[in-house]
């Protein structure tokens, strides 16, 4: 649906060039969530103004449904953008119009009649949740609110595409959640498919499906939102996931392995989907006749799937546990954790 094809971006100014976008390549599936994740500066914003040519390639390419963005005429290109909604962090709102006409301006743009704006103006902020506020001004609404407001703007003219450019960094925790939430039933119930850049891990795991993880411009990492999280491979990636999943062992953790001088061994093990709810713990206790100590981590779900990470000692015989954890691995992910080393 989205393809980018060695997409890079120069910006030339009087202290000479910059690479924000450097060669960066991947595709967005149609009905996917995606999301591109990365600091302050990664490239980001450049890179997801490169698909409605917001912001024109230096070089390389972005594909919208197949058509070369770059070689369609102005009128061409006016017409994709229709496919194209966009919602920005400051929500971008016209302060001076109500909500209703807020909402109403692609369509009256796009030169919808007259007796359809009312009808579709109504559905849409009946959709957003938003259905008694259509005289109100933004000034009168909530952050939250006033993001409804862009969604339902950007949804006016039924695109196939939606853009959030950090859509949910100007709001608090609560009120992101219910954005989320929001994003995710436009992506369910119209099939629309998101392209989403944060830097919030939460946006991605909450409701991701594939992820970029983006740095100076690079990709650094790139996959299913369940794989990145499970087994993050860059520093980068390890510290946004550690971030909202404490996949780490707490400093005050470690201290008291420390002080207690034990040897016992620490083991990460990681459940996914079904395995989840299964007692495998247990199971291998009774059989290896050993104890265990749930130290850290946490069971979550990801892409609607349960994913556990937890790191637990095991006190026994060392063939107990060789045994125990043998029998772990061939049902889940496990792995010896060295507190000395932070992985
Ligand atoms: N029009 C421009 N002219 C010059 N430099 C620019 C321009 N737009 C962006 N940049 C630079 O490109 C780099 C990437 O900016 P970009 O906004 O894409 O990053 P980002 O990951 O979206 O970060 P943020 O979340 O802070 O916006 C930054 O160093 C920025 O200063």
């Amino acid at each position: 649906m989205i393809t980018f094809e060695n997409v890079s971006k120069q910006f030339t100014g009087s202290e000479g060039t910059f690479t924000a976008v450097k060669d960066v390549s991947f595709e967005v599936q149609k009905g996917d969530i995606y999301g591109v994740i990365g600091f302050s500066g990664a490239g980001k914003s450049t890179l997801i103004r490169t698909v409605n040519l917001l912001e024109e390639p230096s070089s390389g390419k972005v594909y919208v449904n197949g058509r070369d963005m770059m070689t369609l005429s102005a009128d061409e290109l006016r017409k994709e953008r229709k496919k194209i909604g966009m919602v920005f962090q400051h929500f971008n709102l016209c302060e001076s119009k109500t909500v209703f006409e807020n909402v109403a301006i692609p369509l009256r743009l796009s030169k919808t009649s007259k007796k359809d704006i009312q009808p579709r103006v109504k559905e849409l902020l009946q959709f957003v949740g938003l259905g008694d506020k259509s005289d109100h001004y933004p000034d009168q609404l909530s952050g939250g609110q006033k993001q409804r407001v862009g969604i339902a703007r950007a949804l006016a003219t039924s695109p196939e595409i939606l853009l959030c450019d950090e859509a949910t960094s100007a709001l608090d925790p609560d009120t992101t959640q219910s954005i989320l939430d929001l994003l995710k039933r436009v992506n369910r119930e119209f099939n629309i498919t998101i392209l989403i850049i944060t830097h919030e891990m939460q946006v991605i795991r909450d409701i991701c499906d594939y992820v970029t993880v983006m740095e100076n411009g690079e990709m650094i990492e790139s996959g299913s939102v369940f794989d990145l999280f499970s087994r993050p491979k860059a520093k980068t990636t390890r510290n946004f996931v550690n971030a909202v999943m404490q996949d780490q062992l707490p400093a005050s953790v470690i201290n008291m392995i420390h002080k207690e001088g034990k040897s016992n061994r620490l083991y990460r093990i990681l459940f996914e989907g079904d395995e989840a709810g299964q007692p495998v713990l247990s199971q291998v206790s009774k059989q290896y006749h050993l104890d265990f100590n749930i130290l850290h981590g946490q069971i979550t779900e990801l892409q609607d799937q349960p994913f556990g990470n937890l790191i637990v000692e095991f006190i026994g015989e060392e063939n107990n546990i060789q045994q125990a954890v043998e029998h772990i691995g061939n049902r889940l992910t496990v792995s010896e954790v060295n507190i000395n080393e932070r992985d």
